[in-house]
């Protein structure tokens, strides 16, 4: 198994299993699948509505002997509503409820955005906070007082980008240790990773397959495939290995982490097996420089007339 390892020695398997989307009815399944076919990390979100199922399959799989809680590595991710400083260890403390877990590895805050208590997704200007309201160094305070309490072991972020994540820097006591990303040949990240890497902090690759099953309404119509792409699908055909499991090798072939998500039985499989597809430097220099640029999670959703956010503030520039 290849791994990613944090500053202070501990290792996170390169590959896990993404769980946005997995309906409670087939999550639970997928998770034990995962697990019997040795994944040894599981991405998970309170957002996702599905963390209960996925607490069932844990506890399913440690009471059945199949794995230890030690031997896997857990994330989950603090939801836009918990930014406030006294929210963030009551929201970590009910997705360990949800996960029957008495300890997460890592916890992370899921976007730059902050809504009001109890708003799931934010659809007039008052259900939002602004950055003067709760500045993302509360949250992060709260995120080090939910380390320090011992319930998770490592904190980080998602969909921050290089000047939001200076801004944290300025005032962290624990300095960022991940920052999970959407991440592909469509969307590189090449500045932004080595931004991370510089100051030592570990990526993840979100949506590394594209995403292909989201609701239609946060679709575009004209969204390009990845799957589907003539120099992914060459790729594929000269190792032998299917364009899913090139995307998954892109990432690791840069000590970068992904998390594919699926809930059918074989192509779990196969996702785990891409960690023996060896890309050659051609291969990566073909992936790196494919010609099409797109972000299939744009972040729309909370930006736009009804927002405070501006969505050219949220990616890199
Ligand atoms: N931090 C963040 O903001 C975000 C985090 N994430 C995380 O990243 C994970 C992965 O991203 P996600 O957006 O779900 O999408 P992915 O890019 O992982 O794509 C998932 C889709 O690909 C299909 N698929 C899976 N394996 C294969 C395969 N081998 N061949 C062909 N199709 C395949 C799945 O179908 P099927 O299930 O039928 O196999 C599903 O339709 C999420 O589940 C979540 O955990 C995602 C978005 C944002
Ligand atoms: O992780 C993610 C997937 O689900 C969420 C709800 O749609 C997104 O906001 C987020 O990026």
């Amino acid at each position: 198994m290849k791994y990613i390892t944090f500053k202070n020695g501990d290792q996170m398997p390169i590959i896990g299993l993404g769980t946005w989307k997995s309906k409670p009815g087939e999550v639970y399944d997928a998770v034990l699948w995962a697990l019997e076919a040795g994944y040894r990390h599981i991405d998970c979100a309170a957002v996702y509505n599905n963390e209960k199922e996925v607490g069932n399959a844990f506890e399913k799989a440690f009471t059945s002997g199949l794995v230890k809680r030690e031997e896997i590595f857990i994330t989950s991710k603090l939801w836009n509503s918990s930014h406030r400083f006294e929210d963030v260890v009551p929201a970590l403390n009910k997705t360990l409820k949800d996960l029957k877990l008495d300890y997460l590895d890592l916890y992370l805050i899921h976007w730059p955005i902050a809504f009001k208590a109890g708003v799931g997704f934010a659809q007039t200007r008052e259900e939002f906070y602004t950055y003067k309201d709760v500045p993302l160094a509360q949250t992060w305070a709260g995120m080090e007082e939910a380390h320090a309490q011992g319930l998770t072991r490592h904190i980080g972020m998602s969909n921050f980008n290089r000047a939001k994540l200076e801004e944290i820097f300025q005032t962290a006591e624990i300095k960022p240790e991940m920052n999970q990303i959407e991440l592909h040949p469509y969307l590189p990240q090449k500045k932004l990773v080595e931004f991370c890497k510089s100051h030592g902090m570990l990526v993840t690759a979100y949506s590394p397959l594209g995403s292909g099953d989201r609701a239609t309404s946060i679709k575009k119509d004209d969204e390009p495939s990845l799957l589907e792409n003539d120099t992914i699908k060459a790729i594929a055909e000269k190792h032998g290995c299917s364009p899913a499991q090139v995307l998954i090798s892109f990432a690791v072939h840069r000590d970068i982490a992904v998390i594919p998500k699926s809930t059918n039985k074989d192509r779990i499989k196969e996702n785990l097996k891409a960690e023996d597809i060896e890309l050659d430097t051609d291969d990566l220099k073909k992936l790196l420089d494919i010609g099409t640029s797109y972000r299939f999670i744009d972040g729309s959703f909370f930006t736009g007339s009804k927002s405070p956010y501006n969505l050219s503030d949220l990616w890199e520039k």
